[in-house]
């Protein structure tokens, strides 16, 4: 007698040698598991509006090795049921089921996300318009293939991971650089059109795809190196650093990671115009005859809005107050959990009276190969990436005298959206007026307005760093005149406040190459 059962879950298996069933995905039907090319398929509607997914259903012969006899999609109904052949296999179907149901297989990616959240986020970079804006960002795919290419010993004759490929375009580096073995793992179902790339290059054997989040997978291998371009808005939006660091359970002992490093920058700003802008929006709320309508009521509710939106440009390093402060995050020993709660200590030394309205944000990521150290930097004083910079203002500013100092914290808390709430909270040393504001990096207000960015640089050091370093050489007197062209392009930077010779009259921004935007 055949055994029917009806499901409403989605389950991608694959068989592995000994015939195993190995249950890749199982939760929900959502949007972005729907283009996953697993060894055998079992989706059932969820909200059995749509038997989605018939196609794979069609693969009966890897039912049989399931032991699942035939999937029978009732449109009456809009149902699905599998037949077993044998009630053991039902059974044993069954158990794995409410194994998945009682949450015991979610992984650590879908624990911490909201489903919501993951599916736009997943169908986001299936797009080849999102992969090719990230690809087009010159200082970005340009410094990450020099970074692999300038260490090819790190690569010659290894095996790769790749996470979070996209297109693959960094499985390529890896595999132009002399790599083995590229596994390169991506979730969305741009995974399929990287291994349309990889096999018309010629490149199978080289660069295997796998289809899935890295929290899921399993590998065949542990690999020399794992290379990702992790990074977002803030360094840390999108939490994808996290699904980076989970992937050292791949690594080997000693083994490397391409980028290596991540620091954050943190400093205060002045920038009227921008305060003057998002208060004037919110001002809209304090009407009191819109069409005969008082809306001041929800005035205080509307400044909140917009204050809590973290502000995505550019802008003329100038307007940074003080040298930054710096939160490093070191992937090679840096764990998932260092990255849930991050307390960043504040003190910044203003270097001009000014008012403060804020406090911008940016980063930089090191490569440290075994030959050379290769930085990619979105600091303000740098050729314009597809990550800007970001700002957070204070909903109330307040003045500062040149060397007054500021102090207190900004905190980044994860949330199940892939974000991070940030708040910052800073006094000004000698009074205890507070000030302070919390915003949701999950929605930005992108205010780009079309500036151009330059070629890549190639950095020894933390461009960041070398500015500041340069600077102190400066205030100590200790440059000659054959450092000329320096002190030029430190006429750029925003701390010399003092030291502004545009001696070219030529504009930071004006320099920006044409660049495509987020
Ligand atoms: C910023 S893009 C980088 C794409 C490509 N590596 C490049 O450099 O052009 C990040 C990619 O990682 C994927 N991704 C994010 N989280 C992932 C996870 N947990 N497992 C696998 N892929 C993930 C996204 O779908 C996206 O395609």
């Amino acid at each position: 007698m055949s055994q029917n059962i009806r499901v409403d879950f989605v389950i991608l298996s694959k068989l592995d040698k000994d015939g195993n069933l190995n249950l890749l995905h199982a939760k929900p039907l959502s949007v972005e598991l729907l283009n996953q090319v697993p060894d055998s398929v079992l989706i059932f509607s969820e909200d059995k509006k749509n038997p989605l997914f018939k196609y794979s259903i069609s693969k009966d012969v890897e039912y049989a090795k399931m032991g699942v006899n035939k999937v029978i999609i009732n449109t009456n109904t809009d149902s699905i049921s599998v037949q077993f052949a044998k009630e053991s296999e039902k059974n044993e179907f069954l158990s794995k089921l409410s194994e998945i149901r009682n949450g015991k297989r979610a992984s650590l990616f879908d624990q911490r996300t909201e489903e919501s959240s993951a599916v736009q986020y997943f169908q986001f970079y299936s797009l080849l318009s999102q992969q090719q804006n990230m690809m087009q960002d010159y200082v970005r795919t340009a410094t990450y293939q020099k970074a692999i290419f300038d260490n090819s010993v790190d690569f010659e004759g290894k095996v790769v991971l790749d996470v979070g490929a996209g297109s693959g375009i960094l499985s390529f580096f890896a595999a132009q650089a002399g790599a083995a073995k590229v596994y390169a793992v991506e979730a969305s179902s741009m995974a399929q059109h990287a291994n349309a790339l990889i096999k018309s290059n010629g490149m199978q054997n080289k660069i295997k795809v796998i289809a899935g989040k890295i929290e899921d997978i399993e590998l065949p291998e542990k690999v020399d190196v794992i290379i990702s371009e992790p990074m977002g808005y803030m360094l840390l939006n999108e939490r994808m650093l996290e699904s980076y660091l989970h992937a050292k359970k791949f690594l080997k002992p000693n083994g490397k990671m391409y980028p290596t490093q991540g620091d954050l920058y943190v400093a205060p700003f002045t920038d009227e115009a921008l305060f003057m802008e998002q208060a004037a929006k919110a001002n809209f709320w304090t009407q009191n005859s819109f069409y005969g309508v008082d809306l001041s009521v929800l005035k205080p509710v509307a400044f909140d809005e917009y204050f809590k939106q973290p502000v995505v440009d550019t802008f003329d390093p100038r307007i940074i107050i003080a040298p930054p402060v710096k939160h490093s995050i070191n992937f090679l020993t840096a764990s998932e959990s260092d990255l849930l709660n991050i307390e960043i200590p504040i003190k910044f030394d203003v270097q001009a009276a000014s008012v403060v309205h804020g406090l911008a944000f940016w980063f930089d990521v090191a490569f440290i190969g075994s030959t050379v150290q290769t930085w990619l930097s979105t600091a303000p004083t740098q050729p314009l990436t597809h990550w800007y910079q970001v700002r957070c203002l204070f909903p109330q500013p307040f003045l500062v005298t040149r060397a007054a100092q500021l102090v207190g914290k900004v905190t980044l808390k994860t949330n199940k959206k892939q974000s991070y709430d940030v708040s910052m909270v800073i006094t000004v040393e000698g009074s205890t007026q507070v000030f302070s504001n919390t915003l949701d990096l999950k929605n930005p207000y992108f205010r780009y307005n079309g500036q151009v960015a330059l070629p890549a640089g190639h950095y020894h050091e933390s461009p960041t760093e070398f500015y500041l370093n340069q600077y102190n050489a400066m205030q100590n007197q200790n440059y000659t005149q054959s450092q000329e062209h320096l002190s030029n392009q430190l006429a750029d930077t925003q701390f010399f406040n003092g030291h502004q010779n545009h001696k070219n009259g030529h504009h930071h921004h004006a320099e920006k190459a044409s660049h495509t935007a987020h």
